[in-house]
């Protein structure tokens, strides 16, 4: 497996942010709507996603059948999905809440419908807003992966970054209402 993801070499030190979850704890999701943890969405992957040792964030999927790509697989973009998001919760080990800039994924074995999927996120490195991480999947032998992705994410405010779409949102009004607070 070849990835062409380029780390920088000049990273900015980490530490863990104070109010992160601890190493074992349930992470809290960013956005209940939100179709890959929230618990509100109404067709979305609702993962659960636990903080890890030092800077890492793990989570499990089931592969539902309604996930189905090929016959009897998983479809590449759900799996990009899950690694968006289980990815993008480890910017929330470290600082503030960051978005998605770039993301890709390889894809080294088929994933058959019905299985779990075990991700773990990991951070690579910071340098100003950028959040550099790494997603690797397996089912059952955690040194057999079967898909790896690696991502670059932006440090955003996010009251500022959202403003001009909580309209667009399925959020609760109470939940608007806190968000849109100066
Ligand atoms: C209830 C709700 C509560 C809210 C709670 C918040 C929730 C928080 C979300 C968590 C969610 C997690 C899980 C889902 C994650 C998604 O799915 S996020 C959705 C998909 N992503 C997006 O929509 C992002 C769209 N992009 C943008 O809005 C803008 O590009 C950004 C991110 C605001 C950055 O724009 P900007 O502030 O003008 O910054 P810019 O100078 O362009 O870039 C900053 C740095 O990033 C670099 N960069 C930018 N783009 C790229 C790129 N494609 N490749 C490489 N480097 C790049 C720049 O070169 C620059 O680097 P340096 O100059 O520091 O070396």
């Amino acid at each position: 497996m070849k990835s062409s993801f380029v780390v920088p070499t000049d990273l900015d030190p980490v530490q863990r942010h104070p109010k992160a979850a601890k190493a074992g704890e349930r992470m809290r999701m960013h956005n209940p709507m939100c179709f890959g943890c929230g618990e509100e969405s109404p067709n979305g992957l609702r993962l659960e996603m636990f903080a890890g040792e030092e800077f890492t964030v793990d989570a499990a999927m089931r592969v539902q059948t309604q996930f189905e790509g090929g016959p009897g697989v998983i479809h590449g973009g759900v799996l990009s999905t899950a690694f968006d998001d289980v990815m993008g919760m480890v910017p929330l080990l470290v600082g503030p809440s960051a978005v998605t800039v770039h993301l890709e994924v390889d894809y080294i074995k088929p994933i058959p419908v019905e299985t779990t999927l075990q991700f773990r996120a990991s951070l690579l490195g910071r340098q100003r807003r950028k959040i550099y991480t790494e997603g690797i999947a397996h089912y059952g032998d955690p040194t057999q992966p079967v898909a790896v992705a690696h991502g670059i994410f932006v440090t955003i405010n996010a009251r500022e970054h959202f403003a001009d779409h909580l309209e667009n949102s399925q959020l609760s009004d109470e939940y608007k209402r806190r968000l849109s607070r100066p």
